[in-house]
């Protein structure tokens, strides 16, 4: 399966930012073996679908769990559809966090965008205490079954322990499948035989250096990254750690 590197600029770059770093990219980008794609703050998709380079997919940070209406602030499913979004993050950490959102709130999430033909990219992972108790497996695996609550097959995992984002400290390789093996497996028990055709990614502090790596083990099928989306140079080292993959 083709790996996908999915960029997750969170708060940062504004629309004239974004389209100095589509341009940087335009100039530097080779198509690999993976596919890039960014996830982007709504306010700079329409700069960066305008600009991207052939091949380099567009994706946003969350959508409304609505199809339409008196949502003051939200933006449907069907608006990024409409802008040319292909993949949405649902469910990641910060917004479980800092935004009170629960698996129903992502699974809810996540049928808005597959009903508009954006495919989400739906974030699981546990904490440091629950990987010290050594629950991280059950507890993804139960975060992961709500999440996936009346979702269909055309969905993108991602496993982010969340002690590893944006931190520096990178489960290892082998952290990263133990989870993804996990995931296979309860994505099996769900969805057959289809199982095997959906994307599973690791996130937290994935950089150069360990993408290749990690994206090696045979249940990681690309990253979810932050801190390393910003800088056009890093993205770079990250396709071609890739190119061979
Ligand atoms: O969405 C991306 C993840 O939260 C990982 O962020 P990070 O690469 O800065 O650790």
């Amino acid at each position: 399966m083709r790996n996908l590197l999915a960029l997750n600029w969170k708060m940062n770059k504004t629309p004239s930012e974004a389209r100095s770093w589509a341009a940087e990219l335009t100039e530097r980008y080779e198509e690999g073996n993976a596919e890039l794609a960014v996830m982007a703050p709504a306010v700079t998709i329409s700069t960066l679908a305008a600009n991207l380079p052939a091949g380099v997919g567009l994706g946003a940070q969350d959508v409304s769990a609505y199809e339409s209406g008196a949502y003051t602030g939200e933006i449907s499913a069907g608006m990024l559809a409409d802008l040319g979004v292909q993949y949405v993050v649902v469910g990641h950490s910060e917004r479980r966090d800092y935004h009170g959102e629960t698996d129903a709130v992502v699974a809810a999430k996540a049928k808005q965008a597959q009903a508009n033909g954006v495919v989400p990219i739906v974030c699981v992972g546990e904490k440091l205490d629950v990987r010290e108790k050594g629950e991280h497996v059950p507890f993804t695996l139960e975060q992961l079954s709500g999440s996936l609550e009346g979702v269909g097959t055309d969905v993108v995992i991602a496993y982010e322990p969340v002690w590893a984002i944006g931190t520096g400290k990178t489960a290892t390789a082998d952290d990263a499948e133990e989870l993804a093996a996990a995931i296979r497996g309860a994505l099996e028990q769900r969805y057959g035989k289809k199982a095997a055709d959906i994307r599973i990614l690791y996130g937290g502090s994935v950089k150069p250096d360990n993408i290749a790596s990690i994206c090696a083990k045979p249940n990681v099928n690309g990253a979810l990254v932050g801190g390393a989306s910003l800088k056009v140079a890093d993205v770079l080292g990250m396709n071609d750690a890739l190119k061979d993959a």
